[in-house]
């Protein structure tokens, strides 16, 4: 479902190049949840943003549904979900439920359809209460739902998140996990979660992928990851030692 073969992507900053992503290979099946780690500047959104087609690779190949991401980006963007936690693709000042139509129309849902999985949705993710509040008076928490919906009205098989539960609280992370795991188990969705929460990982993610300086330095399965460092208690421990490269035989590099 995605793939990258030896994808790289630099930037020119005035005299210098900034290598973002060097040489990453990785493939994730349909049906895939995986967690994709990295320190600060690491290169996450820089490949998230390759899969999306909003950046064009530099050197090496990328496909996503088959499709070349950067070429294809209008028939990419009904196979796929993006949400950036960070940002929203809602219209600020209009209701939720006016964003969601205009959504549809952007993507050309047919309206039956559309309903369907709207209901389902609102549903879901329990947006009755607020879908006719303007976006700019949601909680953050409310908004990531929204933001969670319209990036999924379309019935996308692959989403790719960008720190989907960063600032909310405990209650409200935990509704997006259980909905995330549901539309992963129940439609098949594939997953790519790029997060700073460990908790997230440690709930969601079977595989994880690790990324240090543009380059893959881990991938394997979340026991894998925490066999790296016998003895270590916990996730942050575990990933702190893999960020810092600290113990004797330093973090464990695939390539
Ligand atoms: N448009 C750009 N121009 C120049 N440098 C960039 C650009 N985008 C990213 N970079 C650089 O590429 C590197 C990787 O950035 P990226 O945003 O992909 O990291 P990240 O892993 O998402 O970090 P964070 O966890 O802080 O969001 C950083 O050194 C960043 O400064």
């Amino acid at each position: 479902m995605i793939e990258l073969d030896r994808a790289g992507r630099s930037f020119k900053v005035r005299r210098n190049v900034v290598h973002a992503v060097r040489d990453l290979s990785f493939t994730v099946s349909a049906g895939e949840f995986v967690g994709y780690l990295g320190p600060n500047g690491a290169g996450k959104s820089t490949t998230i943003k390759m899969l999306c087609g909003i950046l064009t690779p530099t050197s090496g190949r990328v496909r996503v549904a088959g499709l070349d991401p950067s070429r294809r980006r209008t028939a990419l963007a009904r196979r796929i979900g993006v949400v950036f936690g960070q940002r929203t693709t809602l219209w600020w000042d209009l209701p939720l439920a006016d964003s969601f139509e205009l959504i549809r129309l952007l993507y050309k849902v047919e309206r039956s359809a559309f309903r369907a999985r709207l209901d389902e949705l609102t549903a879901t993710l329990d947006l009755g209460p607020f879908l006719r509040t303007p976006v700019r008076q949601l909680s953050l928490g409310q908004r990531m739902r929204g933001d969670l919906a319209a990036a999924l009205l379309h019935a996308p098989e692959v989403l790719v998140l960008d720190e989907p539960t960063i600032g909310l609280d405990v209650v409200s992370k935990a509704g997006i996990r259980e909905f995330l795991l549901r539309l992963n188990a129940e439609r098949g969705t594939t997953v790519l979660l790029t997060t700073h929460d460990l908790g997230d990982i440690e709930r969601l993610c079977r595989r994880v992928m690790l990324i240090d300086h543009g380059r893959l330095a881990f991938d394997g399965t979340l026991e894998e990851l925490m066999a790296t460092a016998p003895g270590q208690a916990s996730i942050e421990d575990v990933v702190t030692r893999l960020y810092t490269g600290a113990g004797e035989e330093g973090p464990a590099v695939i390539q």
